[in-house]
């Protein structure tokens, strides 16, 4: 285990395990900064993920998520960092910090965002998650991918903000 003094936290997994939520409740709860990759990509390119990918293609996408890691291996250090659920694929990933894996099932993590009250939303700006079947077979693509980069694997299905960063702040003392 890497030392966890001093460190960036990395939070990754699929889209909309609950990434950027988790980020900001540990924020608040250990005082330290935070950013978020999708919203670093999207202060450096001006413009919204849905439009990059729009615009320019997944892998002019990809190309910003590998100059965001190259920055915050090289710039950023005490920091919760939530990444978008493609970025943990970047070269440098274990240089950047200690790795937190959130996991849910992919029904669990689709029924989450359909009870949301702004559901129609969190689909629109991911467009990864507009056609379903094609998100669910990324997903199993991915899993065993993301358990092997991680540090740190916490189970958020089911489970409130408050006991999954209870959790979190466990493994970090
Ligand atoms: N533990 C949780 N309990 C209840 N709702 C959650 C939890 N984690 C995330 N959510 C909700 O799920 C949705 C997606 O979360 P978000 O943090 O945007 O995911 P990500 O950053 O991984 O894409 C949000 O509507 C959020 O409020
Ligand atoms: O899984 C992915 O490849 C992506 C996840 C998104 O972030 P969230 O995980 O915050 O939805 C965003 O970076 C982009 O749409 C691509």
């Amino acid at each position: 285990m890497k030392n966890l003094k001093n460190k960036n936290i990395v939070l990754i997994g699929f889209m909309g395990v609950g990434k950027g939520t988790i980020a900001r409740a540990l924020i608040q709860k250990t005082k330290r900064m935070g950013l978020d990759t999708d919203d670093v990509i999207e202060s450096m390119e001006n413009r919204k993920i849905k439009t990059i990918f729009e615009q320019e293609g997944e892998s002019y996408f990809r190309e910003c998520e590998k100059k965001t890691a190259k920055w915050l291996e090289k710039s950023v250090q005490n920091t919760i960092i939530s990444t978008g659920g493609g970025f943990f694929k970047v070269s440098n990933l274990d240089k950047i910090g200690t790795i937190i894996y959130l996991q849910s099932s992919f029904d669990g993590i689709i029924k989450r965002l359909k009870e949301h009250e702004n559901a129609e939303l969190k689909f629109a700006k991911r467009p990864l998650l507009s056609d379903e079947e094609k998100a669910k077979a990324l997903f199993h693509e991915r899993t065993a991918l993301y358990e092997k980069k991680a540090d740190v694997i916490i189970d958020v299905e089911n489970r409130s903000v408050k006991e999954i960063v209870k959790e979190i702040i466990k493994h970090l003392q």
